[in-house]
């Protein structure tokens, strides 16, 4: 089972988003273990670890019906030594299988990111594990290898010093909202979870906002509260705070972890169950706050998405696209001379294959209810894709050249055929159709019938009928209006980018010449 669907089946069966950290730090422990603990470790250190051990499976045994994962630290057991790993592989053992475990490793390190990923997942079967980001995709990559396995990134730390890298160069465009929004093109949100320290809400808040659907394992929301030692309880001070700005807008995504010092008690079960049910309570209340449509919206909601199958797809391919940087506002010459306030480049998605698979998935869709024989990409922008496409329909591929080589073989078209045979055009976006058109001309000029051509962005404004003028059907996956309202509503463009949008494709609508 992969861990997305472990956690939701934990967090369902034991109706906690409580995630209980396994760290067995002699400094932490009970009243009942230390004594003899201390006792024991002067001389006889292996002995001493025996009872960390009987501390982690009491933990173990009184919460696995109250939490939705565990997460050991490794560095409290590497900190102990030969003994200390012995300890871990235990500890694992002890833990239900139903429970995921996330390892806190913060692994950072490149040259041994295979090795520690095989040991993590494989050996000591680790459903997830916490990365530093700055190692960066490579790094992340040696662990989504595993498809069934998840990491969480660990984006934002509420170390007091840690700020004075976090919060650079400003306040307005710190750097840890940079990784939330870069490592999210590294994976899905299935495999790519994000770590934030909490105890500054407003952090918490504007990683969520830039990560609508990620999920959030919180950190350090115990940094403000205070222990309330006599009566064995703790409270968290901000609870209804973390939760609004940590919540996704279905009122999940969210895991909190279980206070470290209250494990100290000796009895966790009675405190982790009070503060499960303390937790519970407050999301339930929180739940009148939340927008009713799926989108998060600052104030706003403008999207009809009723009878829109695939609109929950199309809302995450789109933040996407965006994050990684296919969307720009910068003025742009198009090819028509038309100078547009933003500029569309899909060519990036080839170096990001999580994108570039989804993107092509998209096409595939359509390509799948139309009749062709052959798949041709216009180059150069749609090689890649109608190359992803043919592998994955399993149809031969051909390609218009765009210019005539003076030598060797001066084909214009590029692959075997046979004259006569349907060829369906893929190309990238449609601004004014001209390069389509062209396109499937060209093909057509060597004896082949084009019926469709099929986009991933339709520009609108009219060029669907400058397609079917043509003699051409024109399929697209997405329409600028839509990637519009979505970019708009999920606050990644202000109103003014929102309205420079807009107009240019109304613009180009009425001066269809240009
Ligand atoms: O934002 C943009 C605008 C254009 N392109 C490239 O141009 C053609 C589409 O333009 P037509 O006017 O329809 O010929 C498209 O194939 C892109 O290669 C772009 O990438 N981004």
């Amino acid at each position: 089972m992969s861990f997305a669907s472990k956690l939701r089946a934990a967090i369902a069966t034991n109706q906690s988003i409580l995630c209980l950290g396994l760290d067995p730090n002699p400094e932490v422990m009970p009243a009942k273990y230390k004594a003899q603990y201390d006792a024991e470790s002067a001389t006889h250190h292996d002995h001493a670890v025996a009872y960390l051990w009987e501390w982690m499976n009491f933990i173990i045994q009184s919460t696995a019906d109250l939490v939705c994962a565990y997460k050991p630290t490794l560095g409290f057991y590497t900190a102990l030594g030969s003994a200390g790993l012995e300890l871990l592989a235990k500890t694992l053992a002890a833990i239900p299988p139903e429970i995921p475990i996330i390892l806190d490793a913060k692994h950072a390190d490149i040259n041994s990111s295979t090795v520690m990923a095989k040991t993590a997942f494989e050996q000591w079967g680790v459903d997830a594990i916490t990365l530093s980001p700055y190692g960066g995709q490579d790094l992340a990559a040696r662990f989504l290898m595993y498809p069934d396995r998840a990491i969480f990134v660990s984006c934002y730390s509420s170390n007091t010093t840690a700020q004075d890298f976090q919060e650079y160069p400003n306040r307005d465009q710190p750097l840890y909202l940079n990784v939330v929004q870069n490592c999210q093109a590294w994976a899905g949100m299935e495999t790519l979870a994000l770590e934030v320290g909490a105890a500054n809400i407003e952090a918490l808040a504007k990683v969520r906002s830039l990560a609508p659907e990620r999920l959030i394992l919180a950190r350090s929301i115990w940094a403000n509260s205070q222990g309330n030692s006599q009566e064995n309880q703790y409270k968290i001070d901000n609870l209804a705070a973390i939760l609004n700005a940590g919540l996704d807008a279905n009122g999940d995504g969210l895991i909190l972890p279980v206070n470290q010092d209250a494990l100290a008690i000796g009895e966790p079960a009675q405190f982790v169950r009070s503060l499960r049910d303390e937790v519970n309570q407050a999301i339930a209340l929180t739940a009148h706050q939340r927008p009713s449509c799926e989108l998060w919206v600052p104030n706003v909601c403008l999207l009809d998405r009723q009878g829109h199958p695939d609109s929950n797809s199309h809302t995450n391919l789109i933040l996407q696209l965006f994050d990684i940087g296919c969307i720009t506002f910068e003025e742009t010459v198009q090819a028509s001379g038309q100078v547009f306030p933003y500029y569309i480049d899909l060519r990036k998605i080839i170096s990001n294959p999580q994108v570039f698979d989804a993107v092509i998935g998209t096409y595939a869709e359509i390509l799948q209810n139309l009749q062709f024989d052959r798949i041709a990409g216009i180059p150069y922008g749609s090689l890649p894709t109608a190359s992803g496409l043919a592998l994955r329909l399993n149809f031969p591929l051909i390609f218009p050249r765009k210019e005539v080589k003076a030598y060797g073989a001066r084909r214009l078209i590029e692959g075997n055929y046979e004259a006569g045979e349907t060829i369906v055009v893929v190309d990238d976006i449609l601004i004014s159709g001209k390069s389509a058109i062209e396109g499937a001309q060209k093909i057509e000029s060597c004896g082949l019938k084009v019926r469709d051509i099929v986009v991933f962005i339709d520009h609108e404004a009219g060029v669907r009928d400058r397609i079917q003028q043509s003699g051409y059907s024109p399929h697209a996956v997405l329409k600028i209006s839509e990637i519009n309202e979505t970019l708009y509503q999920s606050g990644r463009i202000n109103e003014k980018q929102f309205l420079a949008l807009s107009h240019s494709s109304s613009d180009l609508h009425s001066n269809p010449n240009q």
